[in-house]
């Protein structure tokens, strides 16, 4: 079946993984606790997302102090659940607007993606960081490849180590999962898209162990049919 579509991550492949490690992710963790006291009780998005996070864990009314500890926690375990996602995502726009950091995008990114529309395959992320957060980091560092993306997927549809996830894209999408090509720097994520039926490529950009799944070095190397 020939690929119609690539569903593509964002971080260690669209951008690189030392970003989120060195930047974002510190500078979140540091906000979260005045964030969420700033914003808990008076911002929908926040105040639902503080819900959730709630419900997650049992259906608690969690208080301000509680949801950030909370979060932090989730934070260190390295989980992605949506409301983490939300919030860090809006933390991180503050610090774009603030100047307090610029994302970047491999050079390869932009030509790629260009070629493979051109080519006629639609073209979609898949991150586990939310919308907003996803398109911020492509727009900060002056890529095109925003206007390039027919969509963008995050953990709404399911965390990207469940198969459950890949099934719900490609429904989404409207596109047979083995018409579309997954592109991830993480095994976990390919073998799930991979159970779920989707074409899958590595890309080492690092190297590293592939698993079961062809890999290349960047995107520059791939040639699609
Ligand atoms: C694109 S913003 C930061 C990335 C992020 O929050 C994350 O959890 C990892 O993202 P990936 O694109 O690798 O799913
Ligand atoms: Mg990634």
């Amino acid at each position: 079946m020939a690929i119609e579509a690539v569903l593509i991550d964002i971080e260690g492949v669209l951008g690189p993984l030392s970003f989120l490690d060195e930047t974002l992710t510190p500078y979140a963790s540091e906000r979260l606790g005045a964030f969420i006291a700033a914003h808990g009780e008076e911002d929908e998005e926040i105040e639902e997302a503080l819900d959730e996070a709630g419900r997650l864990m049992g259906g608690f009314s969690l208080k301000p102090a509680e949801a950030g500890a909370l979060l932090l926690r989730w934070m260190k375990q390295g989980r992605k659940p949506t409301p983490l996602k939300i919030i860090q995502g809006r933390i991180w726009q503050e610090g774009y607007a603030a100047g307090a950091f610029r994302a970047e995008v491999h050079g390869d990114a932009g030509p790629s993606l260009a070629a493979w529309k051109a080519q006629g395959l639609r073209l979609f992320t898949f991150s586990s960081s939310s919308e907003l957060a996803q398109k911020l980091w492509l727009s900060s560092a002056g890529s095109d490849a925003e206007s390039l993306l027919d969509g963008f997927f995050d953990t709404r549809m399911g965390q990207k180590v469940e198969e459950e996830a890949y099934k719900a894209i490609a429904q989404e999408i409207g596109l047979a999962p083995a018409q579309i090509l997954v592109l991830s720097e993480n095994v976990d994520e390919l073998d799930a898209a991979a159970s779920a039926g989707l074409a899958t490529l590595r890309i080492a950009r690092a190297g590293g162990d592939s698993g079961r799944h062809p890999a290349v070095a960047d995107l520059a190397s791939i040639i699609l049919p």
